[in-house]
Formats: C-alpha cells, structure tokens, sequence
C-alpha cells in the first residue's frame, strides 16, 4: 500500500502551483467580491467643499450668541446650489443638509432651535463656531489613499470608488470554476430515479461554496464513467475555466474515469492524504495554459471538505488575498471522539453556547443530511485517537 501524503504537504504543494489572476478593468457594477489590484486615491478632498450637517440657517455665531435673537433671512441654499450669496453681520441664510456653507457664516444653527421662518427667524439657543458644519476633506484630503491594492471589494469599498469618482476600476477578477462530475450513478435532481441510481449533489454544493468563496462557479453537468467523454468535456469546458473541480472517480475501483484520464497527462498527481474523509485526492494542472484542475473524490462529505481545506485557499490566492491553512478557533468538545491513528479528521459538528461544539452523531462520508445539521468541523491531529468529553479542539466554523 502506498504511503500517505500530510494534509500541510497537500496545501502546500496547491499553494505553490496556483498563480494570482491578471488584473483586469471593471465596471463598478461587476466589482463586487473582486479584490482591487491598484491603488485608490481620491483626486478631491471629501466632502470636497464645507457643508451643512443639519436643516437650519447658517449663521455667524457671534451674532447669535446672545440668543434669543431674532434675525433677516437673506437667502435659500439648497443642496446642490452653486452660487452663493455670502453673509454679512447680522444676517443669516436658510440651508439644507449636504448645502455649501455661505461665505461669512460659520455655524449652523438647526430648524428645531428656531421659529422656521423665512424673512425673520427667531433663534432661541446660541451656537457654537463650527456648530453642525461638515468641513472640506475630514474624511478624505486630495490625494490621500482611500483603499490600497488588495482590498476585498465589498459594499462600503464599492461605495467608495464611486465616491470619489471612479467608474472603472482595476481588480483581480472573481475566478471562473468549472465544476464537472462523474458517474453513471448519478441523475439530475428533478428527473426520477432508475434502479442504482442517486441524485447528483456534489455540484450544487461546490458551487455554492466556490461562490461563497469569491469565485464564479459552472456546473458542467454529469459525465458517465467514461475516460475518454471526461477529457472531451475537460477539453470544452477549459475555455472558460481558471479553475476546474471534479468530483469522484479517484479512489481504488475498477471505473475511476477521472484519475484514467488525468493520471497518463502526468501533470496531475492522485495521492492519499492523511485525512478523514477526503483520503483519495488529485490535483495539478491541464490545458495549454496550465489550469489548475482538483480532481475531489466523490463522497459528498469528502468532497466538501476537500474544498474547505484546498479549494478554498488556492482561490484566495488567485484573488490576490493572504492565502493558507483555514483558520480556526478553540472551542470545548461536548461529547468523546474518535479519530483514526494517522490522519487529520474533521469530524462535523454544533456550535453551542460557550465555546462548546457537539460532534453530530452521524459521521460517515456519505451522510450528506447530517453534514447539512452541522455548521463546523472539528480537527483531530494525525496523532490523536481518542478524546475524551470537555477537550479542547480546534474548530472550523462554516
Ligand atoms: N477499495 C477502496 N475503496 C475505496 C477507497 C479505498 O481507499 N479503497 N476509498 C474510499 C474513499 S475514502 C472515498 S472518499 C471514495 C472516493 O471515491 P471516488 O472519488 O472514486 O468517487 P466515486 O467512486 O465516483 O463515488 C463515491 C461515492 O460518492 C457518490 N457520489 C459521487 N459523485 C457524486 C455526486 N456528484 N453527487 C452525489 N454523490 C456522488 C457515489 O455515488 C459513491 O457513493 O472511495 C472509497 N472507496
Ligand atoms: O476519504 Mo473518504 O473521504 O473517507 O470517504
Ligand atoms: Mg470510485
């Protein structure tokens, strides 16, 4: 029997070989989950003029000081108003929020302290200098970086670029996955079930994750256990790929068409890891330009924690993100486990309240409703066997 490959060996060897995507120019619109590949700077200050912070009058706050004052209304600024006519002493402007500040006042005093007039207002409080005034560049000065390269893009981020003007912008772009699986088992859900037959799940799951991960994620459908189909849908799909996932067809059986077809190319290596499950696992590069492709052995739970610890870093990585080992946190076992001499497990388990997680009680790689009850898994080192009820374990939520 050959001898098993460490899980750390596994990660680093995909790390090493996968390669950030080229940058490329977005809309905004298709900037979401994308990670920025340059700097962002802001050509104004922001806000780029001083504003009002409330609906009121700008004021002089010397001239209100003595309140309750009551004094002429001059003007109406609205925002968005371009042309100002400034204050003098005793004089005050009716202004909107996100209104310039006239010149000569430099407070804001708010409707509410005030009897809302229009040609004469009656002030009841004093304001302070600066009272409710917004001014030019406290957020942001010309110039200043305002998200640097390598920035995840989320919704704040997305507000930002537009904010200080940008319309295109340079990122690395959300990988494409092709996602293809194996066997004559397997029928599409919706259609019925023939005698042997299963619906095929593996490809909803890692597409969903693949998403959930910052890629775009296509099902290439169902190839039949047949070597020579798989490489011809290998072949088609490679033009949209910077990445392919297989799932089954790599373990130890007499119709492994996937480790068939990949294992002669030579650029692809199956391999045992030390794992439970996920144990059959393949991984390299296919086409001219060299796509990594994850050949994911086909027992649902497997499959899925293969992405987990695999897929999901190397697609960090392409995003241009700090990428290794998925992080996790230490929480307090609620019930003894078992874990085999030899390999990394990762058994499913709850989350409880203070720092407790419940291993589930069905563990079989199969059991693919018992890893839908779950929301993490538990990792037991290659040396532990055994541990007994309120150990501490590290934990990777999902
Ligand atoms: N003699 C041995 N047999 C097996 C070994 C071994 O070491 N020696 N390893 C076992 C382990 S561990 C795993 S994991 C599986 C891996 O199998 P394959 O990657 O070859 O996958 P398949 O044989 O095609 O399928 C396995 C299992 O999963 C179901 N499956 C496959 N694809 C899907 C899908 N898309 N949706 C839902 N379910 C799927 C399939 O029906 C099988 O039940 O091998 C063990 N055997
Ligand atoms: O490695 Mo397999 O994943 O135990 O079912
Ligand atoms: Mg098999």
């Amino acid at each position: 029997m050959s001898s098993m490959r460490s899980v750390d060996d596994h990660l680093s060897d995909i790390l090493n070989t996968v390669r950030v995507l080229a940058p490329l120019e977005v809309e905004l619109e298709r900037a979401l989950g994308t990670t920025l590949a340059e700097e962002v700077t802001s050509p104004v200050p922001l806000p780029p003029f001083d504003n009002s912070a409330m609906d009121g009058y700008a004021v002089r706050a010397e001239d209100v000081a003595d309140a309750p004052v009551t004094l002429p209304v001059i003007d109406d600024i609205a925002a968005g108003d371009g042309r100002l006519q400034a204050i003098g002493p005793g004089m005050v402007t009716r202004i909107m929020t996100g209104a310039p500040m006239p010149a000569g006042a430099d407070a804001v005093v708010p409707v509410e302290w005030t009897d809302g007039g229009t040609v004469r207002v009656a002030i009841d409080r004093p304001a302070r200098p600066g009272n409710a005034v917004r001014r030019s560049g406290e957020d942001v000065r010309a110039g200043d970086v305002v998200l640097p390269a390598g920035t995840s893009i989320g919704p704040a981020q997305l507000g930002v670029l537009a904010g200080v003007g940008r319309r295109r912008v340079l990122v690395r772009p959300r990988p494409r996955v092709v996602v293809i699986s194996t066997g004559a088992e397997l029928v599409e859900p919706g259609l019925p079930l023939g005698p042997g037959q299963i619906w095929e799940s593996n490809s909803y799951t890692l597409i969903a994750a693949v998403r959930e991960a910052g890629g775009d994620g296509y099902r290439a459908g169902i190839v039949t256990d047949d070597a020579s189909r798989f490489l011809d849908q290998l072949d088609a799909q490679l033009l949209r790929a910077d990445l392919v996932i297989t799932s089954g067809g790599v373990s130890m059986g007499a119709y492994e068409p996937v480790k068939e077809a990949l294992g002669p190319l030579g650029t692809v290596r199956f391999d045992r890891v030390a794992m439970q499950p996920g144990m059959p696992q393949g991984f390299g590069v296919v086409g001219e330009d060299d796509v990594p492709i994850f050949a994911l052995p086909g027992n649902p739970v497997s499959s899925f924690v293969s992405f987990m610890l695999f897929v999901r870093p190397a697609l960090r990585k392409m995003r241009g993100l700090p990428a290794g080992p998925t992080p996790t946190v230490r929480m307090v076992t609620t019930a003894a486990l078992r874990s085999p001499d030899g390999k990394r497990s990762f058994l499913r388990g709850v989350l409880g309240p203070d720092g407790t997680v419940a291993p589930v009680l069905r563990q079989g790689s199969h059991q693919l409703a018992a890893l839908a009850s779950a929301n993490a898994l538990i990792v037991v080192p290659e040396s532990v066997t055994e541990l007994g009820e309120g150990a501490d374990v590290e934990v990777i939520p999902l």
